[in-house]
């Protein structure tokens, strides 16, 4: 299939997988900030640019509406992402942020945002490398605007921005096939709420399996099991973020986070992120930590049913506790919480504990890629210590 856009572009080209001449690294050099494009690119002339105030209750609301109802949906369009708009607030405004990465089109005539993609930065370690790079997101064209070719121009221009910020690299993920994946995952899912499940068609009834029966299958206990297993709280950053860096370590790409990025991403934050530590009762000593975030789905066209509360596996440390326990008592606080279906992909050390927990495998895959630069061979999954929103 040709991918006229990404042939043109410092990416892994199909072409080139196998040949080992390829160095490893950069595809193309940084240039000087002088050699970078100043100006934006151009867009259809109905069309402008705007940089999204996310920090706006108005231009928020906009971001969300165009998203709640043009973004991303499943293979069989049940169901669509439902970002919240603090959800999009915290996942837009890590430390170092840039207001001008929140790039959004509007109708010159109308005002109407019919576009948006996204950038933040962030330190990412590929082998011994710690990079910055640019992370994509939210790459969103109104329903009514497709096939005009507006992808191509949004990536440029958000390129260019991130270019012009002297950053050379971006990781971004696709559930679509594009020159070329550094990795392919597999998602997973763990039943919580079997009933509405079956019901809105996110699952099926098991094969010579009643209602019953099923919801007795995906039953938990009540209350979590790991003794000193608690909500992660400021004074814990500096532990959580010594673990967690110590347990990156072990994978091919992960992030580099320090305090301050640990306080950012994985502090609770009431529907957006949570996060739990296990505190050695006698010693204090922070030994596990586990975090998932919440994004909804709306459901289209169920008559009972119109959001599906989804928690996604965020990052997880066992180093006392077994991940196997850990991640059970996590469950039971999703389905504390109301959450329907708690999602994991195949990567870091998930595929440990994916099917003794019960979940079962999803219907796509979640492909990652690097925006110039070159890996010599795609990573397993299990090699993969990034989540990216
Ligand atoms: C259940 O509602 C859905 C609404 C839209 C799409 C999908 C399927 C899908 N594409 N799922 C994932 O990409 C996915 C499955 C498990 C874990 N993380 C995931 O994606 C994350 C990371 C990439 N950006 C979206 C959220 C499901």
């Amino acid at each position: 299939k040709r991918h006229k856009f990404w042939e043109t572009q410092p990416v892994g080209q199909f072409k080139d997988i196998g040949d080992t001449s390829l160095p490893e690294g950069p595809i193309e050099p940084p240039t000087t900030l002088s050699e970078v494009k100043q100006e934006p690119y151009n867009l259809p002339n109905l069309y402008e640019w705007i940089s999204c105030d996310i920090d706006s209750e108005e231009m928020c609301t906009e971001v969300y509406d165009l998203l709640t109802h043009n973004y991303v949906e499943d293979d069989e369009t049940m169901f669509r992402f439902n970002y919240s708009k603090e959800f999009l607030r915290w996942a837009l405004r890590p430390p170092g942020y840039y207001k001008s990465w929140h790039i959004g089109v509007r109708v010159r005539s109308s005002k109407k945002l019919v576009a948006f993609i996204t950038g933040v930065p962030a330190r990412i370690r590929v082998r011994d490398n710690v990079v910055t790079m640019a992370e994509i997101n939210f790459l969103c064209v109104h329903k009514k605007l497709r096939s005009k070719r507006l992808a191509p121009v949004m990536i440029k221009e958000v390129t260019r921005r991130v270019h012009l910020e002297n950053i050379w690299q971006a990781a971004y993920t696709a559930g679509v096939v594009l020159p070329t994946p550094i990795s392919t995952c597999q998602y997973w899912h763990r039943t919580l709420n079997p009933k509405k499940l079956i019901d809105v068609g996110f699952s099926r009834l098991g094969a010579r399996m009643t209602m019953s029966r099923t919801i007795k299958l995906y039953r938990l206990p009540d209350s979590t099991s790991t003794p000193g297993f608690r909500k992660m709280e400021l004074h814990d950053v500096p532990a959580v973020a010594r673990l967690l860096r110590n347990y990156l370590n072990q994978f091919e790409v992960a992030p580099d986070l320090d305090e301050n990025d640990v306080e950012h991403w994985l502090l609770p934050t009431e529907n957006v992120v949570d996060s739990y530590v296990v505190e050695s009762p006698g010693s204090h000593k922070i030994t596990d930590f586990s975090s998932f975030y919440s994004l909804p789905s709306s459901i289209l066209g169920n008559q009972n049913y119109s959001i599906l509360k989804a928690a996604y596996s965020f990052y997880n440390v066992a180093t006392k506790t077994p991940l196997l326990q850990l991640m059970n008592d996590v469950l039971i606080v999703a389905k504390q919480k109301d959450y329907d279906v708690f999602n994991a992909l195949d990567i870091m050390q998930n595929e440990s504990f994916l099917k003794e927990l019960k979940f079962g495998p999803g219907d796509g895959k979640l492909h990652y890629y690097l925006y110039n630069y070159r890996l010599r061979n795609a990573l397993k999954p299990m090699e993969l210590g990034l989540v990216l929103l």
